[in-house]
């Protein structure tokens, strides 16, 4: 089922909602980073956990029935609040705050924390080609030719320590409906993983936009959220 939903609020009601879920996720990855590293007694920890279930409850009483999606409104905002990178709601992700511009280019500047360990101090090699993925992902919506991740290939050159971190990417080239990307990661010292993807435009989105424009003669839908 797509779980790409228009849903007509306004700006200022996005603003609210942000301003509410963004630090209840924030609030979420403190107790993440404190579960990992907690040194407490056990009736502490038996504490909280029944707090955390109570609360757990609490939240479930009303929800969404699956994912979040991505919505967009009328205006073209679109609110990717669950994605694992970038969710304003997604207490998994970092999250990272991408900046784009037009040409094809995104940057980050993020921190990785406790939650994203691999080897001991260093960041994991899954969570990097998740950044990486979603970064050159950005870059390619950034100059107009979004896709979907058909390969990604990443080159580990060493160890990315955890804490703070920038991400770059940028559209290589671009084939039809095929958008290449290149990209790394880089601690103060250098680059530490780059990355090289292509990304497709899929069959039924070519046919989704298609249908928009003979409708609509409009806009595309988004190819960037926040
Ligand atoms: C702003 C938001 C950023 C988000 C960033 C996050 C990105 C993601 O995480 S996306 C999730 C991970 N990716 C997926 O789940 C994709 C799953 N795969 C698919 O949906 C499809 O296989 C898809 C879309 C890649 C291609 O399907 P389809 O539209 O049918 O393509 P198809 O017509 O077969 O092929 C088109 C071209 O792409 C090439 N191609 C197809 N699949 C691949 C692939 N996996 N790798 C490389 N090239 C491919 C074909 O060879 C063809 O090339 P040419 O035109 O030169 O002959």
């Amino acid at each position: 089922m797509s779980r790409y939903v228009q849903e007509d609020v306004s700006s200022e009601e996005i603003e609210r909602q942000r301003a509410l879920y963004g630090p209840l996720a924030q609030s979420v990855r403190e107790l993440a980073d404190a579960v990992i590293r907690t040194e407490v007694d056990d009736a502490e920890i038996a504490a909280a956990r029944a707090g955390i279930e109570a609360i757990t409850e609490r939240l479930r009483e009303r929800q969404i029935a699956g994912s979040y999606g991505v919505r967009f409104n009328a205006a073209g905002e679109g609110r990717a609040w669950g994605n694992a990178v970038v969710g304003t709601r997604n207490p998994v992700a970092p999250p990272l705050k991408v900046h784009h511009d037009s040409s094809g280019r995104a940057w980050a500047e993020f921190h990785l924390g406790a939650a994203y360990e691999g080897p001991p101090g260093l960041v994991h090699g899954g969570v990097s080609a998740l950044i990486l993925d979603q970064m050159l992902g950005e870059a390619a919506g950034a100059g107009g030719k979004p896709g979907m991740t058909g390969t990604l290939t990443l080159r580990y050159r060493r160890g990315t320590p955890l804490g703070e971190l920038r991400a770059e990417a940028h559209i290589d080239r671009v084939e039809g409906v095929k958008t290449y990307a290149v990209g790394h990661v880089a601690d103060a010292e250098g680059v530490t993983v780059e990355a090289e993807g292509v990304f497709i435009l899929p069959k039924w989105a070519c046919r989704a936009l298609e249908k928009q424009a003979r409708e609509q003669q409009d806009e595309p839908p988004p190819t960037r959220f926040e």
